[in-house]
């Protein structure tokens, strides 16, 4: 096996889970060619270079953030940490490698449990986390481990653990650890390496980013198709087209809206009221096989942008669903056939500490009924001061969407959320916005008599709690599940392109905070 290319992957990974958690963009040209290299069959002097721009990358990212690596290395020897070492000025940055080539040294010196070595093996993805893991336990300093265990060969392999087959982990504190599989093959210059690698992520496009403060919906480098919403740097929103029929629907949608097309199956004038509520659709955007649709960015206008994303509807599925997908959906939220909403994601700042607070999709979905309310004043600003203010105009809004959506009786909207953002910063006057995202479940109402009663019954249902919210006797409520697992990120420096996955892990287990 071609001890450069698996070291090269190795330190791939890294690359690319600095960029998953630290909200980095790649420089575009070395990425690009990174990108091209990546499954070429390339000569042994092109892979040195690629490894050395690949490690010299690493190791700046790591040196902005002020982290350490440690490496824990079996079937490589130490190649990885050789490499990382052998560029100049790294040793501010690499802590520490464990070579642990026997099972026994993997237990001394790492903490992976004999029994899992006994009943999975060494080259497992189970015995690659629990390596990284072990070098985060073991050494308090270092804030980013990578692990490597494999079949070198030429003997050892089996049918089910071929020779070149081997498993990489990679742990950073406070988020989930990943492991990912390469089978490796080929003789010395001749390698191919399957793309089954979690951490390789999508092309960005020029001069853009991920998303600055996202907080539902698919995350770049994270969902499971790994393209998300990307920003320009004029501040434009990309919003990649998911697969058909969804990406082309939510298409049509917005061209129907901001075009006017007169083959459209909605009627004109429902589409002209809606229309002020939509981000401003500015065309399409085509990079390496992608299209985006390019959206006005609303969170732009905002110093401190506070943002809540609710889902609206008792039903979130469409029409063309089929009984898994049905079922699926259902199962998520129960408590959405009576209330008619979900909280996907909010994020509000905290005026006392000056921090951020952000809640996913997946404590939104652990709140009964009752705690509903509270979750809603936390977002905004209970903690501190109820923002009723904010709610106030907040409410206005609702209520002219309200009856935009009363009278309209050609649209059916499943699975959209509203946008709710508001300025954290104290100020005379509040500032707020409210729109509607994500249509890609949109569909023509045959009925032409009767409006969408299930979009309604949600927006309704929300309005009656911030109703509620004005009441000048209404208690906030802590509620255990926001309070106790706040994850907190200082004003200007979210990461926030979190996968799913690492939130509901960080949730569960870690109450993440980060003040970077
Ligand atoms: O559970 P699934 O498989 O229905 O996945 C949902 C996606 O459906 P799909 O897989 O594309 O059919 C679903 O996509 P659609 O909205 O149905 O296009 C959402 O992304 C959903 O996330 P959320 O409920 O909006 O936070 C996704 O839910 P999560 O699994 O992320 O909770
Ligand atoms: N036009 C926009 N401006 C700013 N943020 C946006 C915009 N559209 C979406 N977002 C952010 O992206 C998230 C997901 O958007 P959504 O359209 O629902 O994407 P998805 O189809 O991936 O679920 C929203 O919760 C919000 O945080």
């Amino acid at each position: 096996m071609n001890v450069l290319i698996k070291t090269r992957t190795v330190v791939n990974c890294l690359y690319n889970s600095l960029l998953k958690v630290n909200n980095i963009s790649p420089s575009t040209h070395r990425h690009s060619s990174i990108r091209q290299l990546q499954f070429d069959n390339v000569q042994q002097t092109q892979e040195v270079e690629l490894l050395t721009s690949l490690t010299k990358e690493v190791i700046d990212r790591c040196r902005e953030r002020r982290w350490k690596i440690g490496i824990a290395e079996s079937c490589t020897g130490g190649l990885v940490s050789g490499s990382l070492t052998a560029l100049a000025g790294s040793s501010d940055v690499v802590d520490c490698g464990f070579l642990t080539y026997s099972n026994d040294a993997k237990i001394r010196l790492l903490g992976v449990p004999s029994e899992l070595l006994a009943s999975v093996g060494a080259v497992s993805h189970e015995v690659a986390l629990s390596m990284a893991d072990g070098v985060l336990n073991k050494v308090p300093a270092v804030h980013l481990a990578v692990s490597i265990t494999g079949i070198a060969g030429p003997g050892g392999g089996s049918d089910t653990k071929p020779v070149g087959l081997v498993y990489f982990g990679l742990a950073c504190r406070g988020y989930k650890t990943l492991s990912s599989k390469h089978i490796f093959s080929g003789d010395r210059t001749t390698m191919s390496v399957d793309d089954h690698c979690e951490f390789l992520l999508p092309e960005l496009p020029p001069n853009t980013k991920p998303l600055e403060h996202q907080v539902a919906g698919h995350f770049y480098g994270l969902s499971k198709t790994k393209f998300g919403l990307l920003q320009r740097s004029n501040g434009d929103v990309l919003k990649p087209l998911l697969n058909p029929p969804r990406g082309p629907r939510e298409y049509r949608f917005y061209v129907d809206v901001f075009q006017n097309t007169s083959s459209s199956s909605y009627s004109e004038q429902d589409l002209l009221n809606i229309r002020n509520f939509l981000p401003k659709y500015l065309g399409t955007y085509e990079f390496k096989n992608m299209t985006y649709l390019i959206l006005e960015n609303i969170i732009q206008p905002f110093e401190l942008p506070c943002i809540a994303d609710i889902k609206i509807g008792r039903i979130t599925y469409d029409p063309e669903a089929d009984l898994d997908k049905i079922e699926r959906q259902a199962k998520k939220f129960p408590p959405a056939a009576e209330v008619g909403f979900q909280l996907l994601g909010w994020k509000t700042y905290r005026q006392r500490e000056q921090v951020y607070e952000y809640h996913d999709k997946h404590c939104g979905r652990t709140l009964d009924k009752d705690e509903l309310i509270h979750a809603i004043a936390h977002f905004y600003g209970a903690t501190t001061i109820l923002r009723r203010d904010v709610i106030k105009q907040v409410l206005n809004r609702l209520l002219d969407l309200e009856l935009i959506m009363d009278k309209q009786r050609t649209l059916l909207l499943f699975a959209s959320s509203l946008l709710i953002v508001y300025d954290g910063k104290q100020s005379i006057e509040p500032h707020t916005d409210v729109r509607l995202v994500d249509f890609a479940h949109v569909f023509p109402n045959k009925k032409h008599d009767e409006n969408d009663e299930n979009f309604l019954f949600g927006i309704r249902n929300y309005i009656n709690y911030l109703i509620l919210l004005l009441d000048e006797n209404y208690v906030y409520i802590p509620v255990t599940k926001i309070e106790h697992h706040p994850k907190k990120f200082s004003c200007y420096k979210q990461s926030s392109h979190i996968s799913d996955e690492t939130l509901t892990d960080t949730y569960n287990s870690h109450g993440y905070t980060e003040n970077v």
